[in-house]
């Protein structure tokens, strides 16, 4: 059995206060953590003042991105995965579609950047995703499997065991456009079947999130999908109320 996991990218978003509130209120209140991990992913000045303020060890922190370079070094402006580790982080989060269409990360970058994280003992959280464009091109399925096979080069099929996907629609993500519990499950199920080529142990142990304006309102009917093994959730993730009762969505779905 696979055990949900649901994160919040918190994106750009954030200030000591605002932390200081969120925080706390999700500490206090999540309970389930025996049926569901969960995870924030704040930006990167903040990593030491959530790690302080938490106070329940069943939510934990990850990174929105990393660099590629595997150590220390003359590259201005990056975080290394040694430095996350120092501050605790058991996620990254890598490939989100704004990295790759505003910051120029390519399928190589980011096959990179996971094995780096692998190698440091850094869950990823590869993120996948087509385009409206490619949707409505029919080509939904050819940009996963590139955007997958990519990884699978430099790390193998076994490695998935350690990666978590998020398939996050680029359409669908801060618009309140959700794809249907149909469409994600069958994107889900078409990135399973392609680890499960490889590696049928790793296919079944892998988690795949969808990310994409889930909010409390739709959460249930997409974690009750067979291969939606819970969120990445941005916007909702800000509100300790909505993201607490997408976490408790994921733990009655699969309960
Ligand atoms: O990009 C996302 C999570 O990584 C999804 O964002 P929204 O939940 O705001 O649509």
């Amino acid at each position: 059995m696979r055990k949900p996991f649901v994160a919040g990218n918190w994106k750009m978003h954030g200030s000591k206060a605002m932390i200081a509130s969120l925080i706390n209120d999700l500490s206090r209140a999540w309970q389930q953590g025996d049926k569901v991990d969960v995870a924030v992913c704040p930006p990167f000045v903040y990593i030491d003042y959530v790690q302080r303020t938490l106070n329940n060890p069943a939510i934990k922190v990850g990174a929105q991105n990393m660099a590629a370079e595997p150590e220390y070094g003359a590259f201005t402006g990056e975080v290394s995965a040694p430095m996350l580790k120092e501050f605790d982080c058991r996620y990254v989060i890598l490939g989100h579609s704004e990295r790759r269409s505003l910051f120029g990360e390519d399928d190589d970058l980011i096959a990179r950047k996971v094995e780096v994280a692998l190698n440091a003992r850094l869950t990823p959280i590869l993120c996948v995703g087509e385009t409206l464009e490619e949707r409505d091109a029919g080509i939904t399925e050819q940009v996963i499997e590139r955007q997958l096979q990519a990884v699978i080069d430099r790390v193998g099929g076994d490695a998935f065991a350690d990666i978590v996907v998020a398939y996050e629609p680029v359409w669908a993500i801060g618009t309140g456009k959700t794809a249907s519990p149909e469409q994600a499950q069958a994107v889900h199920a078409f990135i399973r079947d392609k680890i499960r080529l490889l590696s049928a142990e790793a296919a079944d142990d892998m988690i795949i999130q969808y990310g994409g304006s889930v909010k409390p309102g739709n959460a249930m009917e997409l974690f009750s999908q067979p291969d939606i093994d819970g969120g990445l959730i941005g916007g909702a993730s800000l509100v300790a109320d909505d993201f607490l009762a997408i976490c408790n969505a994921a733990a009655t779905a699969k309960g």
